[in-house]
């Protein structure tokens, strides 16, 4: 076994080995905080001798706990390794041990975006709604804002009520808002579905409902470390301070430079502002970067320092000098696209494997263009995300199969049923959902119970039955792996697949057994098929890497966390990125924070780009203020700069400014802050409305919410 404290650099070196208390590492990009919190597992493990499995280290995302859990195998030989986990996933362990604290079922499901829109269609259905009433994602937006916010007692309804009850209150909701809320807090309810907030909102009130799960915890997990905590909201902060309230031994690593999630809650105060709530912290600080050239962490210091809300700090470079940053700009969309074509063909001439190289973007929408000069220009690539890999039809009909022979579930049978073709129409489905209505029985229940009955006659009821029995009598004991390629094979879905020749759904399958075969070779807890199931509701399409050389293309969002040797980052024009929905001064400085991680992800080369046209609301499109942002002697144009469009974009930047300036005046909280006003008293902010500068606010003492002047007079307050 290697020697875990072998090169590290001084910070790192304390980061690993001060292991008692709690401990703050404020580090920069690329600074090798990954490195530091893996080998702090594997010391903790191999020279302290702490078992893994009281260890619990919380990542971003799936992706980095799977690769956090490969090295600190290799680092301690251990397969145990321990709670490696993003806090949902930590908060699905914690579920499958205690639910039953809140008469859940260990076998509950966890949704995800598809599952929440099948049910939003049943509950449309039902109550003669239409997307004009409400786009899904709208209400899906709904849903989440008023459990965080205007409802934050809405888990009491799902822990408590009855099913009669929630269904009661389905019923007689008028509103449509409320028809859909409470119609989707019935469902939830009636499958044991529990959404993304549901896990760790369910979570703490167990463990404040009851002392005795909630010192379990406390007591094993010994030693806790979480990464990316420039991105901790409010519930996971809490959640934190429960879990660590025992042994208190807490190590958190982030870099406030990276903030790029408060519009979904995160707060960098809790880091910045961490040792005042702990003031026996210690605090390291690692700004030594490993990754990039010094060239490129020129172009990245300088941008950032362009923040005004910023802790000051320099990226210092490591490495040798590389190749200058190059900055094109293409008179259309379509010529910087070509121009980015024309570059990744020298970088591969010149033997860099496609793979190494990655287009970044603000926005999906740009891809359009860039594929099109692409596939004209024969250059492999691949995108991850739009849609997600875990949304695509094929693999939520494979997960459906499975949850078919581990839940027999409503969601998944409909999904299933007829999945190829087994003759069971909207008719018999109508049939069995009544039958299951007036039995209280489960949709599945309703067809074994009526496979002799008149309407089943030609239909494949009966094999499909006999399939889901047969498989589901030894699943749980057998790798997943294997009953998946089974029961794609034996319930035709592969064949019917194979006969519409939809090659890219079968590549997206062998995809998926190849994910489902890394999780089970690497999670190290008991890979069976529940376990599996409860979290691959949490995977996003960046779990699942592809082997082939190909160029690869991202949102920024969908990079953090990641590097790459070469990285073109394009569409930098305002109105893109900054997007134009930047209407504050704070996601101004956001979206400057997200440029610094797109341009902190490059090792060797990056190529910024932008491009002359229009934007979706007819306005011109201007260089992005984050170009003019880089001091001019660190980028290397590819022709000389155009300077009057240069002088024209400052103006409209400086107006753009001054407008945000305006703004601002006033806009001092975000939704969620408690708030006091001088009349109407405490209150919680639901919604920060820029456009009409107001808030919406929910006062205690009042029933309805109010929309108020973001100029009134408001205090913030704790509770
Ligand atoms: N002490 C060191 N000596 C040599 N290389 C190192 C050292 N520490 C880290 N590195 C390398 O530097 C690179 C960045 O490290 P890492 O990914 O851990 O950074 P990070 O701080 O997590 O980055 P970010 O926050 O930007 O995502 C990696 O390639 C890593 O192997």
């Amino acid at each position: 076994m290697e020697d875990v404290l072998q090169g590290l650099n001084v910070a790192q070196y304390e980061a690993v080995t001060t292991t008692e208390g709690m401990v703050r590492v404020i580090a920069g990009a690329g600074s090798g905080k990954t490195r530091a919190l893996s080998r702090r597992f594997a010391y903790l493990v191999n020279d302290i001798g702490i078992l893994p499995g009281n260890i619990l280290c919380v990542t971003f995302t799936n992706k980095s706990a799977n690769e956090m859990r490969q090295r600190i195998h290799l680092l301690t030989g251990d397969n145990d390794t321990g709670y490696i986990n993003t806090f949902h996933g930590f908060c699905v362990s914690v579920l499958q041990e205690d639910s039953y604290a809140v008469q859940y079922p260990k076998s509950f499901l966890v949704l995800d975006h598809a599952d929440i829109d099948a049910m939003l269609k049943i509950i449309y259905e039902e109550r003669g709604l239409t997307l004009r009433n409400m786009t899904f994602s709208k209400a899906r937006d709904m849903i989440e804002m008023r459990k965080l916010t205007k409802e934050p007692l809405y888990y009491l309804d799902l822990i408590q009520m009855s099913l009669e009850e929630l269904q009661e209150k389905y019923r007689t909701a008028v509103e449509t808002n409320d028809i859909i809320f409470y119609g989707y807090l019935y469902q939830q309810k009636k499958c044991f579905g529990l959404d993304y907030d549901d896990l760790i909102i369910f979570t703490l009130y167990i463990f404040e409902q009851n002392e005795e799960i909630r010192e379990k915890w406390q007591k094993r997990l010994e030693y806790i470390m979480i990464d990316e905590f420039q991105d901790i909201d409010k519930l996971q902060y809490r959640l934190m301070e429960v879990l660590c309230g025992y042994h208190k031994n807490l190590f958190i690593v982030g870099d406030p430079d990276q903030t790029i999630y408060t519009w979904r809650g995160a707060d960098v105060k809790f880091l910045l502002d961490f040792d005042k709530h702990f003031p026996s912290v210690k605090t390291i600080m690692m700004m030594e970067n490993y990754r990039s050239t010094p060239e490129i962490l020129s172009v990245a210091n300088s941008l950032i320092a362009k923040n005004k809300n910023r802790m000051q700090k320099d990226l210092l470079p490591t490495l040798p000098g590389g190749k200058p940053v190059f900055c094109h700009h293409g008179k259309t969309a379509e010529e910087e696209a070509v121009w980015m074509a024309k570059k990744i063909e020298e970088l591969h001439e010149d033997g860099v494997p496609y793979r190494d190289i990655t287009i970044l973007y603000r926005a999906h929408y740009l891809t359009r263009t860039v594929e099109e000069v692409f596939l004209k220009e024969k250059i492999p690539y691949t995108i991850y995300s739009g849609i997600q890999f875990f949304g695509r039809m094929e693999i939520k009909d494979a997960l459906s199969y499975l949850r078919m022979l581990a839940y027999k579930d409503d969601l998944s049978f409909a999904r299933v049923a007829n999945v190829p073709k087994r003759n069971l129409g909207e008719r018999r489905m109508a049939f069995l959902r009544e039958y299951a209505e007036q039995n209280q029985c489960s949709l599945y229940d309703a067809l074994q119970k009526n496979l002799d009955h008149e309407m089943m006659k030609g239909t494949k009821a009966a094999s499909f039955v006999s399939l889901i029995e047969n498989l589901a009598s030894n699943a749980a004991e057998r790798p997943v792996s294997e009953v998946l390629s089974e029961i794609l094979d034996l319930s035709g879905y592969e064949k019917m697949l194979r006969t519409e020749g939809s090659q890219e759904r079968l590549d997206n399958l062998a995809e998926l057994k190849q994910s489902v075969y890394e999780y089970e070779t690497t999670c190290g807890e008991e890979a069976t098929l529940e376990h599996y199931l409860t979290h691959v509701a949490l995977f996003t399409n960046n779990d699942v890497e592809s082997g082939k050389d190909q160029v690869r293309m991202m949102t920024v969002h969908s990079a953090k966390g990641l590097e790459f040797p070469y990285v073109f980052l394009c569409g930098m024009n305002e109105g893109i990125f900054p997007s134009r929905k930047t209407n504050t001064k704070q996601a101004m400085e956001e979206e400057r924070r997200l440029a610094f991680v797109a341009v902190t992800r490059a090792k060797k080369g990056l190529f910024l780009s932008e491009a002359e046209g229009r934007n979706f609301d007819g306005s011109m499109r201007y260089p992005s203020r984050f170009l003019l942002d880089i001091d001019e002697k660190y980028l290397t144009h590819t022709e000389p700069l155009a300077k009057d469009r240069y002088a024209e974009a400052r103006r409209y930047i400086d107006g753009k400014e001054k407008y945000l300036e305006e703004q601002e005046k006033g806009a001092s909280f975000i939704s969620g802050d408690r708030i006091q006003h001088p009349i109407f008293g405490k209150g919680t902010i639901l919604e920060v409305d820029m456009e009409r500068g107001a808030y919406l606010i929910r006062f205690d003492k009042m029933q309805t919410f109010r929309s108020i002047s973001i100029r009134a007079k408001l205090e913030k307050i704790d509770f």
